[in-house]
């Protein structure tokens, strides 16, 4: 619950609002049966006025604990949905600060479900706490203090009563605490699935997988339809026993008062207030159970978004560390790095310096770690050992919006967002004029397709940039990348969609209007690169050779051996 206490404090007048409103119904639902045993009292003495007067009473105290009731939940309402609101914005900023591995070690999907799922359970459970916490408590004690002093003889019904009805809820409650925490992880799952396949549904339709996604599918849902058997099994068991509970009670009173009744008419007031009470005391158990019952579900949920809230993430930037206009000199010093949870290195003894300015080609086999070695000079993740310098800074110790100014990696996987073709290209640069974007995509070989939209920049992406066709994104990517003229610009394998024309293009144009620019191209075809000023050759994680096209045919078998293999296969057409 710590974690709600600071956002509950902006609601200080909500809560006190529906403290007193809590307070006021309660008290009128208390008052009601005990003015029913005066009203009867009255009818058997046939004091008219007296019956009227409490009538009167009654009526009001109904009235007044109608309008506390709906104030009541006007305030809760209030706080929950505030509350609720400010911890899903603190959650997502927690998640927005997360490095690519703590994302990775709990997976997007439960994120989503932590986000939506879980933060629907809290609602829950602060709106019940503003609606029955307090009532609960008060309507047990009240029933309770108020059924001994109605018909003092028979205390010890009521204990016998609290004592079944506790025993029911301890039998019970750890039981569905189990079963609710495997229904969450179940949705997690299913969450998972149905994301994947839908964002993957070209790739199963034209694979005609639907069959095999929809068992994965039910798999899980079987899982979940399974629990919530169970769940409501235990419901089913858990409402007749309180119930059950509750009729003994009442039974129980009448048989002892009724066999005295023809000898004390006047307890028949008394007996009826008491079983006003004894109902009230009960239902208030009952009641109380089912609000646990919601409460060890939506404990759950707050322990899963407390455990997001409480990670560290583990890659931060210094908030001391000076704002620079960092250069475009990279070097790695030896450079060692393994993925969280993976047991090889992917890269290893990294080394290597590049002045600013230059073209360097990175090549290597598929999966020989290029992607891995770009997102080091992003800072995406922290190097395992040695150092990765920009601009002569330890990118450990390296301002962050001095690093993301200079550094822009444009990713193998275009990624554009839904907004329009602006405010993807804002994403490089917020200041970005519409002139700015006309100089990016003209670089990108963008502004071919962008200019034939009559509403141009202000044309909409859809979701998953449905609407664009492969080569377009990437071009897209690209002049994200390229908008903000940044001192290092990574194209990390980015041109592979666009054809051996375009490519050639979007090329000419970075050496000429980013020629300060420190470039590297990543590739896995060598005619990609091979007019770079250096290319880097890498061999599972390893750097085999680092130098000039025509010496690395000298000196590297590797590179050489690379070259003719993809030249006999008729890439130099490109
Ligand atoms: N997030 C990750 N977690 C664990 N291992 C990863 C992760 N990303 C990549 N790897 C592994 O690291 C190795 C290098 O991957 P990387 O993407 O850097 O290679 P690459 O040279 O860019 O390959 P490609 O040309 O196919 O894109 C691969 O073996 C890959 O399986």
């Amino acid at each position: 619950m710590q974690i709600l206490t600071p956002h509950l404090r902006h609601y200080r007048g909500a809560i006190v609002g529906a403290v007193i409103t809590i307070i006021i119904a309660a008290a009128c639902t208390l008052i009601q049966p005990r003015m029913l045993q005066y009203i009867l009292d009255s009818l058997l003495k046939n004091d008219r006025q007296a019956m009227f007067r409490d009538s009167i009473i009654l009526i009001l105290l109904a009235v007044i604990g109608v309008i506390a009731g709906i104030l009541n939940v006007y305030f809760a309402a209030k706080i929950a949905q505030g509350t609720t609101s400010d911890l899903r914005a603190q959650t997502y900023r927690k998640i927005q600060s997360f490095s690519l591995s703590n994302i990775e070690k709990f997976s997007a999907g439960t994120l989503v479900v932590r986000l939506i799922n879980d933060m629907n359970q809290v609602l829950n459970i602060v709106m019940t706490t503003f609606m029955q916490i307090l009532r609960i408590p008060i309507m047990m004690v009240g029933a309770f203090v108020m059924g001994i002093v109605t018909m003092p003889r028979f205390w010890w019904v009521q204990i016998v009563m609290l004592v079944a009805v506790a025993g029911v809820i301890v039998l019970t409650f750890p039981k569905l605490g189990k079963l609710f925490d495997g229904f969450q992880k179940n949705l997690d799952q299913s969450n998972m699935i149905a994301k994947e396949a839908l964002q993957g549904i070209r790739v199963v339709k034209s694979f005609n997988q639907q069959e095999r996604e929809a068992k994965n599918y039910d798999a899980v849902s079987d899982q979940m339809n399974t629990l919530n058997i169970k769940i409501g099994y235990m419901f089913s068991t858990l409402f007749p026993a309180f119930f059950l509970v509750c009729d003994a009670g009442i039974t129980l009173v009448i048989y002892l008062v009724g066999k005295n009744i023809v000898n004390a008419p006047g307890e028949l007031a008394a007996i009826t207030s008491y079983i006003g009470y004894l109902m009230q005391l009960l239902f208030t158990l009952a009641f109380g159970g089912m609000t646990m019952a919601m409460y060890a579900r939506g404990f759950i949920s707050l322990g899963r978004i407390k455990e997001v809230l409480e990670t560290k993430p583990d890659l931060t930037f210094d908030p001391n560390a000076p704002k620079q206009a960092l250069s475009g000199d990279v070097e790695f010093d030896d450079v060692s790095f393994a993925y969280p949870n993976a047991k090889d290195e992917t890269l290893k003894h990294v080394s290597f310096k590049v002045k600013q300015g230059e073209t360097i080609g990175i090549i290597g086999a598929t999966g020989s770690g290029k992607s891995t070695l770009a997102q080091l000079m992003t800072r995406l993740y922290d190097p395992t050992a040695g150092t990765v310098k920009v601009g002569g800074v330890d990118l450990k110790h390296v301002n962050e919006s001095s690093l993301r100014k200079a550094v822009a990696l444009v990713l193998q996987k275009a990624l554009l967002f839904s907004g329009t073709i602006a405010d993807n290209l804002r994403q490089g640069d917020r200041k970005a004029t519409p002139t700015d974007f006309k100089w990016a995509t003209d670089i990108a070989q963008a502004s071919e397709f962008v200019e034939q939209y009559t509403d141009l920049y202000e044309h909409q992406v859809e979701e998953r940039s449905a609407n664009l066709s492969g080569g377009q994104k990437q071009r897209l990517s690209i002049a994200r990348g390229v908008v903000r003229k940044p001192k290092v610009l990574i194209l990390d394998d980015s041109t592979s969609a666009l054809d051996a024309r375009s490519e050639k293009k979007v090329k000419e144009a970075l050496e000429q209007k980013l020629n300060d620019t420190t470039l590297f191209i990543i590739a896995e075809k060598i005619f990609s690169v091979m007019d770079a000023d250096r290319i880097l050759v890498l061999d599972q994680g390893e750097v085999k050779a680092f130098d000039t096209h025509e010496k690395l045919l000298e000196t590297s078998e590797l590179y050489r051996e690379i070259y003719q293999t993809q030249r006999a296969k008729g890439g130099e057409a490109k």
